[in-house]
């Protein structure tokens, strides 16, 4: 095999002649691979593995709903106990992405396989809980990077496999854990997000059991530092509203609400600093995936006409 660098100057014509586009595919860090394919609606569900450097190099799965018209992406970042799949079987979300042409990306909620201590012991720490962090601490922090995998390592992976499809446009929504970290990643990286929103988030995970557990090992015992990954926190500390509008839903029947997810602490943040936020409390719903499921259409054509009105161009982040 002839084996180049990127950026090496081959004697070939520019692209899209097929030779040149065969050889740099083979220098792709990721070497992403198509698990799956099935279809829904009119939308293509989509299974990839890839080589994750960004998590220091194990393989790391992500799943894609993609309607033919799609022109622009939204993440979906999924709960505790996820993996890339609980959205796309339980949210029934294909028909509103086929309906409002974006495609929906899946990742995991966490490495897997890291060996690292403790991380298969308890559902709501390590495997599927990553929580959407860069950890700091050995033995975490060389597998546990999901910030920075969501933020900037997956939106290559999916250029690569989908092209210039669903362009550089990016809007994020989550669930739980994922809505948390759909909220932190929006707000420690403006600009690059389009609009976000969530449905019942950890609002405050400093000050909430799953967050301390997880924090405290992935961050270290400097709670200050733990802040930079608390929708409440950052959203005080930025001063000021990040996007037009915040959309969050929030089930009136949530077993986790006064506990865990704590939405009123977010809500004080947002309106401390004039975000405008819109938080729709649905009596009777719990914090299943039938919450989301009756719900997601909502989300959906939020951002949608939000991409839509930004004009599909958004900034990079860190
Ligand atoms: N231990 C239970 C509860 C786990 C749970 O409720 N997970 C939620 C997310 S909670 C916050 O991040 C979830 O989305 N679960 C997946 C699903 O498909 O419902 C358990 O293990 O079930």
């Amino acid at each position: 095999m002839v084996r180049v660098h990127v950026g090496t100057t081959l004697p070939f014509p520019s692209p899209p002649h097929p030779i040149r586009s065969t050889i740099l595919t083979t220098m792709s860090p990721f070497s992403p691979s198509l698990l799956s394919t099935t279809r829904c609606f009119s939308c293509k569900i989509d299974r990839y593995t890839h080589t994750s450097p960004t998590l220091g190099s194990l393989p790391a799965t992500f799943s894609v709903i993609l309607p033919p018209t799609a022109t622009a992406a939204i993440y979906w970042l999924s709960g505790l106990t996820c993996t890339d799949q609980n959205f796309v079987i339980k949210a029934a979300a294909a028909s509103h992405a086929h309906e409002h042409s974006v495609a929906i990306i899946c990742p995991d909620t966490s490495p897997r396989g890291a060996g690292t201590p403790e991380e298969d012991d308890t559902w709501d720490f390590g495997t599927g809980a990553g929580f959407y962090v860069d950890a700091t601490t050995e033995p975490y922090k060389k597998h546990y990077r999901m910030a920075s995998y969501v933020v900037h390592e997956l939106p290559l992976v999916v250029k690569e496999v989908l092209g210039d499809k669903v362009g550089e446009a990016k809007a994020i929504m989550g669930h739980s854990m994922g809505g948390m970290g759909a909220l932190s990643l929006a707000l420690r990286n403006p600009g690059l997000y389009t609009s976000v929103s969530a449905f019942s988030p950890i609002a405050n995970p400093v000050n909430c059991p799953w967050g301390e557990k997880c924090y405290s090992k992935y961050l270290g015992e400097n709670r200050e530092a733990w802040g930079g990954y608390d929708p409440s926190v950052l959203m005080k500390k930025r001063g000021e509203p990040l996007v037009s509008r915040i959309l969050v839903e929030q089930g009136g029947a949530d077993e986790f609400l006064e506990k865990q997810l704590m939405t009123n602490r977010f809500m004080e943040a947002c309106t401390e600093v004039g975000q405008k936020v819109t938080l729709n409390m649905a009596e009777g719903y719990d914090h299943s995936y039938y919450f989301i499921q009756t719900f997601i259409g909502k989300h959906v054509e939020f951002h949608a006409e939000q991409l839509r009105k930004a004009g599909k161009t958004s900034s990079g982040g860190v």
